[in-house]
């Protein structure tokens, strides 16, 4: 069984993460786990603490000679933003009156996490519940991909809207992916990319943010993983918990879940067709590959909605909550739209599930063993 914990604070001196349960031998790529967090980093709309961190990964355990040990993999990714927070983050740092932050922002976690926790400054509540706790859950996704390649099992992703622009409607990418090792081939039309850039740039201007749409897709998953027996093993229910914990992620759909609503079954459901060859196959997938909380071997696809970002810098009414005046929302340093970088979260987050799911079908001590499971 696969367990992951992160920890660490926004501004903090690090970002720790711990994946319990990974088997020996697998090779581990450090330069690929140090590729996924930069991507994480990426797309426009992003604010300037992206200028400051460049995330990587420093292995502190359960690695030896480039292979997994089976012990813990425990990990940490440096905030270089500290430097810049240590009077104020270190473990005895300064917690003056006069610093708090007092004036909660509708949609972020401030109001409720103070009530929660008795705090009376959201600094409190914002450095933990800040997506940079992302980072963490990327770089355990990606080091759980690189293992589950030997297995020609991958993952990608791409955003569909932004702002309520498409970007693709989504379709053609099914069948674009079809194998494992293959990356989707998938130009967005100069036209498409312009009016996107331009909706984030004029919400910037007016001190507005953007949410919008992802898809992830996990090609080669094997027939079986998650099952109908129980509630609590079903792989879409497992999935959705997941994506859902994304920090700003509302709407998680499996295939086309929400279209299907509106059509017919006749037009819904992937007839099943066999031949010699391929076995049992489909020429459609509505679902998204899961029928019955079960994989079905075809790609798994999941669509995400992220909500705007709550920060505005043209700020939202808020009550201060020392004097209980009315105030605007404080404005903390942010982005304007993350949607391409939460769907690099979704993709490792995703894939985490599939890799959980995995182990608990084939498991077993090293990687030899899981092989000739897996083979037979
Ligand atoms: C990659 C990423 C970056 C984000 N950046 C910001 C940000 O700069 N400012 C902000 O207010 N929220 C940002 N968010 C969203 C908030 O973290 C999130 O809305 C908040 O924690 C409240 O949680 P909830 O929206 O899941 O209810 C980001 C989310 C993700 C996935
Ligand atoms: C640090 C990251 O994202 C942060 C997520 C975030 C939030 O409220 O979720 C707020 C911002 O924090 P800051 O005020 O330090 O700029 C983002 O930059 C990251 O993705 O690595």
């Amino acid at each position: 069984m696969i367990r992951i914990l992160t920890a660490g604070e926004s501004h903090g001196k690090s970002l720790v993460g711990i994946i319990e349960g990974v088997p020996a031998n697998f090779t581990i790529d450090l330069d690929s786990i140090n590729k996924d967090l930069a991507r994480r980093q990426l797309g426009y709309g992003r604010g300037p603490r992206m200028d400051i961190e460049k995330d990587k990964i420093e292995i502190l355990s359960g690695i030896r000679g480039g292979k997994t040990l089976g012990s813990p993999i425990s990990f940490l990714i440096q905030n270089k933003d500290y430097e810049n927070w240590q009077e104020y983050m270190s473990i005895d740092g300064n917690n003056k009156e006069d610093r708090r932050v007092t004036r909660p922002r509708p949609g972020h976690a401030d109001l409720s996490g103070i009530q929660k926790y008795s705090f009376d400054d959201i600094r409190n509540v914002l450095e933990r519940s800040s997506a940079r706790e992302t980072a963490v859950r990327v770089a355990a996704g990606s080091i759980l991909k690189g293992i589950l390649k030997d297995f020609n099992i991958n993952v990608l992703s791409h955003v569909i809207a932004i702002g309520g622009a498409s970007v693709s409607d989504g379709t053609q990418d099914i069948n674009l992916i079809k194998a494992a090792d293959s990356s989707p081939v998938r130009c967005i039309e100069k036209s498409t990319e312009e009016t996107i850039l331009q909706k984030i740039q004029d919400a910037k201007l007016v001190g507005e943010s953007l949410g919008g749409i992802f898809e992830v897709h996990i090609v080669g998953v094997p027939v079986g993983l998650g099952s109908y027996v129980h509630w609590d093993r079903k792989l879409d229910a497992k999935l959705a918990y997941s994506l859902m914990s994304i920090q700003g992620i509302k709407g998680v759909e499996m295939g086309e879940a929400f279209e299907n609503a509106n059509r017919l079954g006749s037009q819904t459901h992937d007839e099943i067709y066999y031949n010699s060859s391929e076995g049992y196959y489909r020429k459609t997938n509505y679902a998204g590959g899961i029928e019955g909380g079960m994989s079905n071997g075809q790609n798994i696809v999941i669509r995400c909605a992220m909500k705007p970002i709550p920060t505005l810098y043209k700020s939202l009414q808020s009550v201060d909550i020392i004097t209980k005046e009315a105030v605007s929302a404080s404005i903390e340093r942010s982005d304007t739209c993350a949607v391409p970088a939460a769907s690099v979260v979704g993709e490792m987050v995703a894939i985490t599930v599939i890799a959980e799911e995995f182990f608990r079908k084939y498991g077993g001590d090293s990687k030899e063993e899981i092989m000739k499971r897996w083979q037979a």
